[in-house]
């Protein structure tokens, strides 16, 4: 194993390491070696989720659903088993616990050689078994500890008894860094508390954060009367109701386990817990929703698609681009009534906000038909896609979809935007307009990549619209975990002053008539960018 890290390493070294330059066919002296071998694996680390799970012969559910999610995520999984189960989309006919020695051994072998970053915990047949366990993470600490306490199966198979619980409360929560109960089994590790309402589920959060785990997600999958998914999440000092659509679907069979495995993953990525809950919560509602038409097993309850983004990726189009904050630097948002007036047809005023230097354009089209839409959307997305710049449409999540446009702008009046996120999935780009610090949280909450903040200025482009000031922009940048752009009667006499409000998380101004309500649209966009330039010279 050395020698092949050592093999490797040698590849790299004529470019980048010149002490790493032996021959190779000739080891370093072994007091090297071990350096040499430690500097390349910390340069090469892939992130790392360990499961310690069952086995679910239907794949639907335990160690195969952890591999998928975190292939799925782009996360090494490395697997200890704890049960075979025969098992398909009807229940569990079948349950054999491995021997608590090899459940050890497997520990052992893993965490002694790999690098491990996070460890995910899914069926844990015995106290034994848990005992092992708390004991091999005090021999070889990781990074975090993501603890599913499953204990009943989708079916309602009794995946493991009541001595868990014990195992569960004094040795895996004091230590877990999240424990992702469901209602069923939020109540059996509180006594049998009845958990009927979100209200209910806050307060389960906070007494199983009694227990020890630095935070808590409680989940509302089988919460009655509820049209949305909600979860609870609590880290001790904040608490957040998740929310997102409650896809209508039978395949759900596994997605207590690869919720866990994908927050683990995201762990394992370096985010922050919240950020991983929100991520894999997201992941999880797009999967269930691009799987609602697979078929598989004669049982009322399917597994589910966790590669869709494979088949997203082959029919994703030459030249889409995902989001980068930097995209937002000099932001063209069009509209067809100034085009009308002007005499442009909406591609060449595209065409030439793109050449003059715009990084991302929206086509705001308030009073064209659908259909006429549709055709300008997809003749502005070539000509957008040729110049990598992505193309964004307002408030028409449909139009949006049906052209394969880069994202979407929304309002605070328009499709929420956890649905939007839903029906887009997690690669498109959301912005929201955001007005006030709470709009920034619950935008960032939803899964929104960038908020819109205004009006800067007073503007005759939209009606009504509440002008915030630059105090007002400055406010709601301060608050954003977001990158913000700047929108609302900007031009090249003030867009210099908006940049130079000195909030390193706003990243460029949006302008419509400042270009558009233009003769000529690319001096207009050239001139509004030399300024821009211009001011972001002087900030540096
Ligand atoms: C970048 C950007 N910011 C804000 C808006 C306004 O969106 P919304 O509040 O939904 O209003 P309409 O544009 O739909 O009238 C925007 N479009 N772009
Ligand atoms: C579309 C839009 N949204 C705003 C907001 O405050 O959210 S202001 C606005 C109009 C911006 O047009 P102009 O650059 O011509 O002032
Ligand atoms: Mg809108």
């Amino acid at each position: 194993m050395l020698m092949a890290y050592y093999g490797d390493a040698q590849l790299v070294s004529r470019t980048t390491f010149s002490f790493l330059s032996f021959n190779k066919r000739q080891p370093p002296p072994v007091s090297r070696r071990n350096k040499q071998t430690r500097i390349f694996m910390e340069m090469h680390k892939v992130p790392h989720v360990l499961t310690v799970a069952g086995s679910d012969s239907g794949a639907g559910a335990g160690i195969q659903a952890d591999l998928k999610a975190c292939a799925a995520r782009g996360v090494y999984c490395s697997t200890v088993i704890t049960a075979l189960t025969a098992q398909n989309t009807v229940g569990v006919q079948g349950v054999d616990i491995v021997a608590e020695d090899f459940v050890a051994e497997q520990l052992k072998s893993v965490l002694s050689d790999m690098h491990v970053d996070v460890v995910k915990t899914g069926m844990l047949p015995s106290l034994g078994i848990v005992k092992i366990l708390h004991q091999c993470l005090k021999e070889y600490p990781v990074r975090a500890l993501v603890v599913d306490p499953v204990m009943v199966s989708t079916s309602g198979d009794v995946l493991a008894g009541p001595s868990i619980i014990t195992g569960f409360r004094e040795e895996l929560f004091p230590i877990a860094d999240i424990v992702t109960p469901n209602l069923k089994e939020a109540s059996a590790l509180l006594d049998g508390l009845k958990i009927k309402t979100v209200s209910d589920m806050r307060s389960a959060a906070k007494l199983l954060h009694d227990m020890g785990p630095r935070n808590v997600l409680v989940k509302g999958g089988d919460l009655p009367d509820s049209l949305d998914a909600v979860d609870i999440f609590f880290n001790g000092e904040d608490i957040y109701e998740l929310r997102s659509s409650r896809i209508d679907t039978c395949n759900t069979h596994g997605t207590g386990c690869t919720l866990a495995s994908c927050i683990a993953a995201e762990l394992a990525k370096g985010s922050s817990m919240l950020e991983s809950v929100k991520v894999a919560k997201c992941y999880v509602e797009t999967a269930l929703d691009y799987s609602k038409e697979i078929f598989i097993g004669k049982g009322p309850q399917g597994p589910f698609d966790h590669l869709m983004r494979l088949k997203n990726n082959i029919h994703k189009s030459a030249g889409q681009v995902r989001f980068n904050p930097s995209d937002l630097f000099l932001y063209a948002v069009t509209d067809s009534a100034m085009n009308r007036k002007w005499g442009h047809a909406i591609s060449d005023a595209v065409k030439a906000a793109v050449e003059g230097g715009a990084t991302i354009v929206q086509l705001r089209e308030k009073d064209i038909e659908t259909r006429d839409f549709l055709e300008a959307a997809k003749s502005c997305l070539q000509i957008c896609r040729s110049h990598g710049v992505p193309l964004l449409i307002n408030d028409r999540i449909d139009v949006a979809l049906a052209c394969d446009a880069d994202g979407v702008h929304i309002g605070q009046s328009d499709m929420p935007t956890h649905v939007a996120r839903a029906l887009l999935g997690p690669e498109k780009i959301i912005g929201v307009s955001c007005k006030t610090p709470e709009h920034a949280e619950q935008a960032w909450i939803a899964g929104a990549d960038y908020i819109g903040c205004g009006g800067v200025y007073p503007t005759n482009t939209k009606a009504n619209n509440l002008t915030i000031g630059l105090e007002g922009l400055k406010t709601v940048c301060l608050a954003s975990k977001l990158p913000v752009v700047a929108i609302g009667g900007i031009n090249t006499s003030n867009a210099q002053s908006v940049m130079q409000i000195g909030v390193p998380n706003l990243k460029g101004v949006a302008v419509v008539s400042a270009l558009f309500d233009r003769e000529c649209v690319l001096t207009e966009t050239k001139k509004l960018r030399t300024l821009l330039m211009e001011a972001t010279q002087v900030m540096k």
